[in-house]
């Protein structure tokens, strides 16, 4: 069997220091299997946000195991979580683009912490993406001149022009209609199976749970999976 996409064993996190130290995850456990489309959902505060910038290495776990593609996070130096970090597309529910930037450019910067790319090679993969997504005809558009929807797109084809291993959202749709939503995800969806890309999806969304092979629920810092058919009955 190949490896995980993530493995996470007894996971704790702690905000804070002192006084003011607080517990937000508590033994998290939980394995995605490469190629899995998993989405993680549970009321506000949960602590799901900060579950997911840990697994893409954008915050540093304390205690426990978390393991990305094999590779252990917990006590990792710095260049361990960069290349960690280069494994992973983000996409978030504000899209973060930069306004200065038009959508080629913006794209562009999804191969720039990459680093091996020529100027006139990364313009060529993000032109591309950019046709992908349908947004062939915007590349020279800035994002004050695309509807959310597409803006969107944008951050689909940059999170997804480096072809990472691992695709993790947050909140992908909640700043979307109930049609650009649907559209995104089945993009998000058909891109990354495309590319052979794990996706772990935190979403409040109940009208994309379908496209999950999983769903887990996360309440009060801890996983409840067990409760999701008495949730979502008929999933
Ligand atoms: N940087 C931080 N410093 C201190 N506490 C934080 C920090 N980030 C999050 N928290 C706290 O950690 C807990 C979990 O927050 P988190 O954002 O992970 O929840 P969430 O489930 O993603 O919520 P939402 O659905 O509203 O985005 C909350 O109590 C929050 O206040």
């Amino acid at each position: 069997m190949s490896q995980p996409a993530i493995a996470v064993t007894n996971l704790d996190h702690f905000f804070g220091k002192g006084e003011l130290k607080k517990q937000v995850l508590f033994g998290i456990n939980l394995v995605i299997k490469t190629g899995e489309i998993v989405i993680l959902t549970g009321p506000s505060g949960s602590g799901k946000t900060t579950l997911l910038s840990l697994m893409g290495g954008l915050r540093s776990p304390q205690m426990g195991s978390l393991k990305i593609l094999d590779t252990e996070l917990v006590q990792a130096d710095p260049l361990t979580a960069l290349e960690c970090r280069r494994q992973c597309g983000y996409i978030f529910q504000a899209h973060n683009l930069h306004s200065s930037l038009t959508a080629l450019e913006n794209v562009m910067m999804g191969l720039e912490v990459h680093g091996c790319f020529t100027r006139s090679a990364r313009q060529t993969k993000a032109t591309e993406m950019l046709n992908l997504v349908g947004l062939g005809q915007r590349v020279n558009y800035y994002p004050e001149n695309l509807s959310g929807g597409q803006k969107q797109r944008v951050a689909i084809a940059r999170a997804l022009v480096s072809h990472p291993q691992i695709l993790l959202a947050d909140e992908p749709t909640a700043a979307l209609d109930k049609q650009s939503g649907r559209d995104v995800v089945n993009l998000m969806q058909h891109l990354a199976q495309e590319q052979g890309c794990t996706i772990l999806l935190v979403t409040h969304d109940n009208r994309i749970l379908d496209i999950a092979d999983r769903i887990i629920y996360m309440e009060d810092g801890r996983l409840k999976e067990d409760s999701i058919a008495d949730l979502y009955p008929g999933h």
